[in-house]
């Protein structure tokens, strides 16, 4: 092989891997426009209501400022209507439209700040360890007059006690196990965890089996969390304190 021959291999590398990461851009692209035109779709404004300006609004800003921020990943800014706003849109069937609802962490506000949008007479705490993150959601609150929304800085167990909420909701937190211990001491008696969970979510009832039993937890309820049509339905876990 000539010196020439060698050069040739590395160009078709380069090239070769141009190809690649043009395809990769061509692909987030395709897909970023097709969510942008479901966001805009008529299906998905009759589904939010009178929360549809809100939520788009708090999209634009996810999808302007999210990765820069460190809020949601890279690949996550193409698909914001499809994975999050929508898939946190389907936990509010399952939520009581007053009282006390926490949010255990929140991140860039998935579902605590979707859910606070369309339940404007239910109390929403947002609790979230990260600063970079609680700075976020109190722009946010601002920026949308959220006057329903404390947004609290820490680890849910630091605030047992401190609540007797009627629902805590949480997605992509923990697993069954850690999140009930999580959760559960933030519920007043009788007052209900609401999960967004991925599918396999009936695995993680087994292994919980103990911590559920000493907060005399009823029987988990795996729910199907409807949304519009073409966005995969997602999974819902409720279960009751004792
Ligand atoms: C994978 S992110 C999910 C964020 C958001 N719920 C979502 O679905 O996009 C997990 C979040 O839980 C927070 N977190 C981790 N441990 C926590 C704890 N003990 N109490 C409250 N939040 C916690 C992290 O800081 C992070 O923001």
């Amino acid at each position: 092989m000539s010196a020439d021959d060698g050069a040739q291999v590395s160009d078709d590398a380069v090239r070769d891997d141009d190809v690649v990461h043009a395809d990769a851009a061509l692909s987030d692209s395709l897909e970023d426009s097709a969510d942008r035109t479901l966001g805009e779709s008529a299906v998905v404004r009759e589904h939010l209501g009178e929360a549809y300006d809100d939520v788009a609004g708090f999209g634009e800003l996810l999808r302007e400022q999210g990765e820069l921020r460190g809020l949601i990943g890279p690949r996550e800014v193409s698909r914001l209507w499809e994975r999050h706003l929508l898939n946190s849109a389907a936990v509010v069937p399952y939520l009581p439209e007053t009282g006390t609802l926490v949010d255990i962490g929140s991140g860039a506000g998935l579902p605590g700040i979707v859910v606070a949008m369309m339940r404007l007479n239910l109390d929403v705490v947002l609790v979230e360890p990260m600063e970079r993150r609680t700075t976020w959601l109190d722009e946010v609150v601002e920026r949308f007059g959220l006057t329903n929304v404390d947004v609290r800085r820490g680890r849910a167990e630091e605030y047992h006690g401190a609540f007797e909420a009627d629902v805590v909701t949480s997605r992509a937190v923990a697993n069954l196990a850690k999140l009930a211990r999580m959760s559960l001491p933030l519920l007043r008696r009788g007052g209900e965890m609401v999960v967004l969970k991925g599918r396999n979510v009936a695995q993680e009832i087994e292994p919980a089996r103990k911590v559920l039993r000493s907060f005399k937890a009823g029987e988990p309820e795996i729910l199907l969390g409807t949304t519009v049509e073409g966005v995969e339905p997602t999974t819902i876990l409720r279960l009751r304190r004792g």
